[in-house]
């Protein structure tokens, strides 16, 4: 009974195995499809005469030489001539049909490359979180996926047609030879088996290295685009860092290397011993075609045709078995677009989201919220370096894909249900800890804090890049995870510490936050506001101006790309505005002109501030204090300074630091 169980169990997932595949099948045939269906039917009738063109001529040429051996002179000769003109016929068609294929083939596989890198684009807006950054499990097969794009249709079309036509060609070729002997046919098909076993399993075998070395080579793109990109380009060359990071390419090579060697090793000692059984039953056609001219039974075009014939099978046979064995391996990357396609987004979207309404400033409530970052991998990893360093003896037909295992919902919703266990656990993971507050429609509240306090997380979870790990976020009263995600973000702006610097023209990097591009008067009034009018009068095409040297545009400093990441947040008619040290670069006679022009900046809207410096802090109605992830003080700025806490303290600490400076000064 258990026998018949596991079999019914294993039918169950080789059926599964089967159903995915012709997912895949269906995604990447119709997106060539798609990109041209005129042309995929030209191509497969080219490759169809491509494919009947070898036994063709090899049939031509069997006429043209039994035509002229043959004793009766005209007639034959006559004969022969004709097929002599249709085989070279048949040669100018050879060349008319191949570039034709290539061309066509050319075409779609640029038209494909489109298609695919849009699925993925298309893809990538069901990922509307940000913990699949997180993780280097994703990050591996994203970096994978995003390379094969380039490469992969265009494999797929030319490794698919050179199959098809080889298969045809095959076919044909067995067909003359089963004229001469069925049983001479299907030993020198038979005898290529052994081959073809093993090249599938050579593609299996570098298709499991290939997903193995993502991470490695992952980290070589990582150390070379360090080396030869802009953004390390100044502490590259002061510290002299060249050899360190081309150390780290050269030895993460290294490792891939000795695999890479031993796999090629291993694929060419059983290519060469299954080569050659295959080749030496075609040998031994060779002399059973010898005997046949020994006893008179064929004629001498048969003789050339036959032993023609036997070494195009042979080598046509090899061809299809290695087209076939890489066309597999294509279709599981191909697979592993599909279930990146398919994979369930990293934050969960109520069943029947409610719409949040903009046009009002927006209210906010924390309720005992804690939150922690997952690192999914971890568990993974240590398997994966276990997997990686063995040698890949045995592939285990374990048809699943990394991507496959994204069920980061179940994750997070057992971890919904879990209250955290003791609060000295809690305290060592997560970094949120039981926040609970409120801001009320148009206030503006900072909030301030120690590095690494758990201020900018806080902000990450109102923009629902990351779900709370347990607790409620309310938007307007209304539980953030049942609104529409969209709604949410639409009535957000932000300036970030990490901005956004974009490689377009100013005007472009200011009104791309919001939906009605080109407003004139609206964006120079919030560059103005921003302080960004004078550094734009300042630039050759004022707002035209191109930003990014690496696209021929200007560069910034780093204050004026912070005044513009604020122009940015300013342009989008936001009902929230969150600021995470929006002054950090600005020079004093900035923060200054911001700080004026603030209430009017804010009027009709909820703000929220982080910040160090407590000048931008004082602009606030009320302040939090956070500390290793709670929320520790709350009040107006006279009321903490008269507490005494940790807010006075830190506010103290600014403040000496100045008035010691001040004191050095006047004393000389
Ligand atoms: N993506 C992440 N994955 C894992 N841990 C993270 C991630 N981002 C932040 N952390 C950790 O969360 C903690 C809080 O970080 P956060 O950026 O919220 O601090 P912060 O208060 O904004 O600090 P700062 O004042 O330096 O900006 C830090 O200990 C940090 O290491």
């Amino acid at each position: 009974m258990q026998k018949w169980a596991d079999y019914r169990s294993i039918l169950q997932e080789k059926g599964q195995q089967a159903k995915d595949q012709v997912k895949t099948v269906k995604l990447i045939g119709n997106m060539i499809w798609k990109s041209g269906p005129f042309l995929i039917l030209a191509l497969f009738l080219f490759m169809f005469f491509e494919g009947i063109l070898p036994a063709f001529q090899l049939y031509a040429s069997k006429q043209i030489i039994d035509g002229l051996s043959a004793v009766d002179g005209g007639a034959s000769g006559q004969q022969s001539l004709h097929w002599a003109w249709m085989y070279a016929g048949s040669m100018v068609a050879f060349v008319i049909l191949s570039s034709l294929k290539k061309w066509v083939v050319k075409i779609l596989s640029e038209r494909s490359m489109l298609s695919i890198n849009l699925l993925l684009l298309q893809a990538w807006e069901n990922v509307p979180g940000m913990k699949f950054f997180d993780q280097k499990k994703y990050r591996n097969r994203l970096e994978a996926l995003r390379e094969a794009t380039g490469w992969l249709p265009a494999q797929i079309m030319t490794i698919s047609t050179s199959f098809f036509t080889g298969l045809i060609s095959l076919l044909s070729i067995i067909g003359l030879i089963a004229n001469l002997s069925p049983l001479l046919a299907i030993l020198l098909v038979a005898s290529t088996i052994p081959y073809a076993i093993k090249q599938n399993r050579y593609a299996e075998l570098d298709w499991e290295y290939e997903k193995d070395a993502a991470e490695e080579r992952r980290r070589m793109n990582y150390a070379r685009d360090l080396l030869l990109g802009r953004r390390a380009a100044k502490e590259v060359r002061l510290f002299g860092l060249g050899n360190f990071f081309r150390e780290m390419y050269l030895v993460t090579f290294g490792k891939l290397y000795a695999r890479f060697e031993r796999l090629q090793n291993r694929f060419a000692r059983d290519s060469a011993l299954t080569g050659f059984f295959s080749g030496a039953v075609a040998g031994l056609g060779y002399l059973w075609i010898i005997y046949q001219i020994d006893a008179q039974a064929i004629t001498p075009g048969d003789i050339a045709l036959y032993l023609l014939a036997v070494f195009q099978l042979s080598k046509e046979a090899r061809e299809v078995a290695n087209d076939g064995a890489d066309t597999w391996e294509l279709w599981r990357m191909a697979d592993d677009f599909r279930l990146f396609i398919e994979a369930e987004p990293d934050i969960k979207q109520a069943a029947q989201p409610q719409k949040s309404v903009a046009g009002s400033p927006m209210a906010i409530e924390f309720r005992d919220v804690y939150f922690r970052y997952e690192y999914a991998d971890d568990a993974d990893d240590e398997e994966e370096v276990e997997e990686s360093e063995a040698e890949p003896e045995e592939y285990d037909g374990d048809d699943d894909s990394d991507l496959a295992d994204m069920t980061y919902f179940e994750e997070a919703e057992e971890a919904d249900s879990e209250p955290p266990e003791t609060e000295e656990a809690a305290g060592r993971e997560y970094v949120l800890q039981g926040v609970s507050f409120s801001i009320s429609p148009g206030e503006c509240v900072a909030i301030v804090g120690a590095n690494g306090s758990g201020k900018t997380t806080l902000v990450k979870l109102l923009c629902r890049f990351y779900e709370q790990t347990s607790g409620q976020i309310l938007i307007d009263g209304q539980e953030i995870g049942k609104l529409v995600i969209e709604d949410v973000r639409k009535r957000i702006a932000a300036v970030f510490q990490d901005l956004g610097r974009y490689g377009v023209t100013v005007e472009e990097n200011i009104a791309l936050a919001s939906w009605e591009m080109g407003e004139q008067d609206k964006l120079r009034k919030t560059a103005a506001l921003a302080g960004f009018d004078e550094v734009a009068s300042g630039l050759p095409h004022a707002y035209e101006t191109m930003l990014g040297p690496e696209w021929g545009g200007v560069d910034l400093s780093g204050g004026q790309w912070q005044k513009l990441a604020i122009a940015r947040a300013l342009y989008r008619d936001a009902d929230f505005i969150i600021m995470d040290e929006p002054t950090a670069s600005l020079d004093i006679r900035a923060e200054y002109e911001l700080y004026n022009s603030f209430r009017e900046l804010m009027k009709g809207k909820t703000v929220l501030l982080i910040s160090h410096r407590f000048s931008t802090v004082k602009m606030a109605n009320r302040i939090l204090v956070l500390k290793n992830g709670r929320i520790v003080e709350e009040g107006t700025h006279s009321q903490l300074m008269e507490l005494g806490g940790e807010y006075a303290n830190m506010y103290r600490l600014q403040a000496e630091s100045f008035e010691e400076d001040e004191g050095k000064v006047a004393n000389g």
